[in-house]
């Protein structure tokens, strides 16, 4: 509910103020320009800004008889207003020659065009009003995107953790809106602030100076070169000096200092009055200063760059909100006349798109099903079957519609007894793996007369493949046969291509075979990434983490299973045969770069991708291989891989659990707590541990690392995985 209210305001602020914003970001780019090409004339002098004020007019006096005032602007570029034969002349000079370095700068048309645009769309007050309600919008979405970023990231000490790739817009939206949010944030704060100032809603206050006429005395008649005001500063203090308008004592010199106005006697430099400014002009100034980045080209790029970035922010934004599945339930029974009670926990919507199949195909099997959302908890009365899917997220915690069902659960009772599954929805690529179904699974266990049927199902990135097994053996237990169909999930398209096979081993010990395949056309697979086969027969696809042994040779380690219909084919391949398969991009576990040691875990076929990193490691990188199977005779299918890179140096340790060969069985679990100093060691110079193949292997594996990092590093796991030392690919 809460994270919805923040979505929505973020949403609807955008598409209320999306044209505005996207005109005035669009000229913001173009303005920061000007600044910048400004700021290159040649009308810099060195070593100006040293020069005290006698010596500058000392000069300029010398070469120009009438000079009205003198300014230095932002640029630092000093001008004077001086009359020359009777014309009053305006030009840069030089503060030590006095030469004049050219004329002052004009605005160009483009700039001008833009500046109109930029402040008021052409629409005059209209536009203007426009405009700053923009900039209020634009600073609003701002700060609703720091909370959603929060959130998403589990809390804002997180902030700036790593951000797991899901898709490109959302990838790209959170990793370039962090980046850019402070500037964004400045330019829409400081836009309100000349807003405001423009509609006068902020008062300047005007200074004024009192002056005792009467106390002005044109004695003693000093040489300016004696004025101490003068003599104490510097040129880069000055904003402006006005000439007296004649040489009547009641006229003065105005000199316009960084902080303070000064008038200041022209026969004897006695400082007249001195005021500061007040506190509203100074910050008027800096709404400026920050608004246009006049003066600074630094951070006129950071202004432009932040400005850049607001069309990409909306447009991915835009992506991201009508990408997401929307939630829409429908129900063809009441729910107090249905046995079997789906509720699902979702917040990007794919969970509910897998729980909607499930109950399809419950309601086509003649079972009344009830399908609802989590937080929709309450009294079931014909409840017999409850079957509960759901996502995790931020620090593993509950999607937003299901955030209020434990309470519920504990809150209202059933009047019969019933079962329940729960099916979790995760990704391993965040530290905590399906977290929020397995305290569901808890809290319902916890209820008296509720019993759980079996333990909880993970599914890892909405893989179909683990669903429908899950359903399927649940099927069978009932006594059903359910036809299952892949939800048409817009996860990203990968695009088909030719491999053809190099070699295929034969079947070893654990029904394992490895499969060796050149990509025809050399698609950039990297190890970790995932070979994706839908065979025809049944439509649905399967996945194999990638090996990339060399320039084109990938591997990929198949259990065959005696009914499987993907693993029967694949082991049915000859060498030179081709076959059609798709690389599915996998970042969250490609080798980390430039750590120098890592930890490689893994279980049966999980070597996979190992192997693939191991033969393109190099020596500099020290990789240690803990590797689980049943007999050294599992191993045999790895063998030659394996002690080819110990031999050159890719692999610096291998050690290997075997669960059948002693009467005490060994897991790699038990080698990693055995080696709990060495992972600590490397786990706290920065370097990652990677995991691959089973989730209970992998269960079993974070307790055991969790266990390490708290005894020898005395911080959490987390930690760890937060920084993207930790990887996992399990399934
Ligand atoms: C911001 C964010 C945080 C996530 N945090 C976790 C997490 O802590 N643990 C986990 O197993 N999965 C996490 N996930 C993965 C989702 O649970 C997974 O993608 C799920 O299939 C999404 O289902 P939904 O589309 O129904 O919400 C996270 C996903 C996102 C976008």
């Amino acid at each position: 509910m809460v994270l919805s209210v923040w979505r929505y305001s973020h949403l609807i602020l955008a598409i209320v103020s999306s044209l505005f914003l996207l005109v005035a970001s669009l000229t913001g780019v173009i303005l920061a320009v000007e600044p910048i090409s400004n700021k290159v004339r040649p009308y810099s002098v060195d070593r100006a800004d040293e020069l005290t004020l006698t010596e500058t007019l000392t000069n300029l006096n010398s070469e120009y008889d009438e000079i009205l005032s003198i300014s230095r602007d932002r640029n630092g570029f000093v001008s004077v207003s001086a009359i020359i034969d009777g014309n009053n002349e305006q030009f840069y000079v030089s503060p030590f020659t006095g030469e004049r370095l050219g004329a002052l700068i004009e605005k160009a048309p483009i700039f001008q065009f833009n500046t109109n645009l930029h402040r008021s769309l052409f629409l005059k007050t209209p536009g203007r009003l426009l405009i700053g309600l923009v900039s209020l919008l634009l600073f609003l979405i701002a700060i609703s995107g720091i909370v959603l970023i929060a959130k998403r990231q589990g809390g804002i000490k997180y902030f700036f953790a790593p951000v797991v790739r899901e898709n490109f817009s959302q990838f790209n939206h959170v990793v370039y809106s962090r980046i850019t949010l402070l500037p964004i944030i400045i330019l829409s704060l400081s836009g309100v602030y000349l807003s405001l100032l423009r509609f006068e809603l902020i008062p300047e206050e005007q200074m004024v100076h009192e002056v005792d006429y009467e106390s002005l005395t044109d004695t003693p008649n000093t040489p300016l070169q004696n004025f101490a005001l003068l003599s104490n500063t510097k040129l880069g203090e000055l904003r402006e000096l006005e000439y007296p308008f004649s040489e009547f004592v009641e006229d003065y010199y105005t000199i316009c200092l960084k902080d303070r106005e000064v008038l200041m006697n022209q026969f004897n430099g006695e400082v007249i009055t001195e005021k500061k400014y007040p506190f509203m002009t100074i910050a008027s100034s800096w709404a400026t200063v920050l608004h246009t980045g006049e003066g600074s080209i630094v951070w006129s790029a950071i202004l432009g760059l932040g400005s850049l970035s607001i069309p990409f922010l909306m447009l991915t934004g835009f992506i991201i909100y009508f990408k997401r599945p929307k939630i829409r339930i429908k129900n063809k029974h009441a729910k107090n006349d249905c046995d079997h009670i789906i509720l699902v926990g979702t917040e990007g919507g794919t969970t509910l798109q897998y729980a909607q199949e499930f109950h399809k195909q419950l309601l086509k099997t003649g079972i009344k099903s009830f399908l609802g959302l989590m937080n929709d908890y309450s009294e079931y009365k014909k409840m017999t079957q409850l079957t509960i899917f759901t996502a995790t997220y931020g620090q593993g915690e509950a999607p937003i519609s299901a955030n209020r069902f434990m309470e519920l659960a504990k809150e209202t009772l059933q009047t019969q007894p019933f079962t329940f599954s729960v099916i979790g929805f995760g990704s391993t690529a965040y530290p905590n793996y399906c977290k929020f179904a397995y305290e569901t699974y808890e809290t319902l266990k916890g209820l008296s007369n509720a019993k759980g049927l079996g333990e909880v199902h993970t599914v890892n990135d909405q893989s179909f493949e683990a669903f429908s097994n899950w359903a399927n053996r649940w099927a069978q237990t009932m006594g059903l046969t359910l036809q299952l169909e892949k939800p048409k999930i817009s996860l990203a398209k990968n695009q088909v291509s030719d491999f053809e096979v190099i070699h295929r081993s034969d079947l070893e010990e654990e029904n394992t075979f490895l499969l060796t395949l050149k990509d025809v056309k050399g698609k950039r697979a990297v190890s970790g990434d995932l070979l994706s086969i839908t065979p025809k027969e049944d439509g649905r696809e399967r996945l194999y983490s990638i090996g990339k042994l060399g320039r084109n040779t990938l591997a990929i380690s198949v259990k065959k299973y005696p009914n499987g219909i993907c693993s029967n084919l694949l082991g049915q391949l000859d060498k030179g045969q081709v076959l059609s398969a798709a690389v599915a991009k996998n970042r969250h576990f490609h080798p980390p770069k430039n750590t120098k040691d890592v930890v490689l875990i893994a279980t049966g076929t999980g070597i996979g991708p190992f192997l693939g990193m191991i033969a393109t490691n190099t020596p500099k990188r020290k990789m240690h291989l803990y590797w689980g199977g049943r007999t050294p005779q599992s191993f045999k299918l790895y063998q030659p891989y394996i002690d080819e890179a110990q031999a050159k140096k890719k692999l610096q340790s291998f050690t290997p659990a075997y669960s059948r060969v002693q009467t005490k069985k060994v897991y790699v679990q038990h080698l990693i707590k055995k080696d709990g100093d060495k992972v600590a060691e490397i786990l706290n110079k920065g370097g990652a541990v990677m995991i691959c193949g089973s989730i209970a292997m992998q269960r079993e594996i974070m307790n055991e690392l969790q266990t390490i990092c708290k005894s020898y590093l005395a911080k959490d796991l987390s930690y760890y995985q937060n920084k993207g030392q930790i990887k996992m690919d399990c399934y």
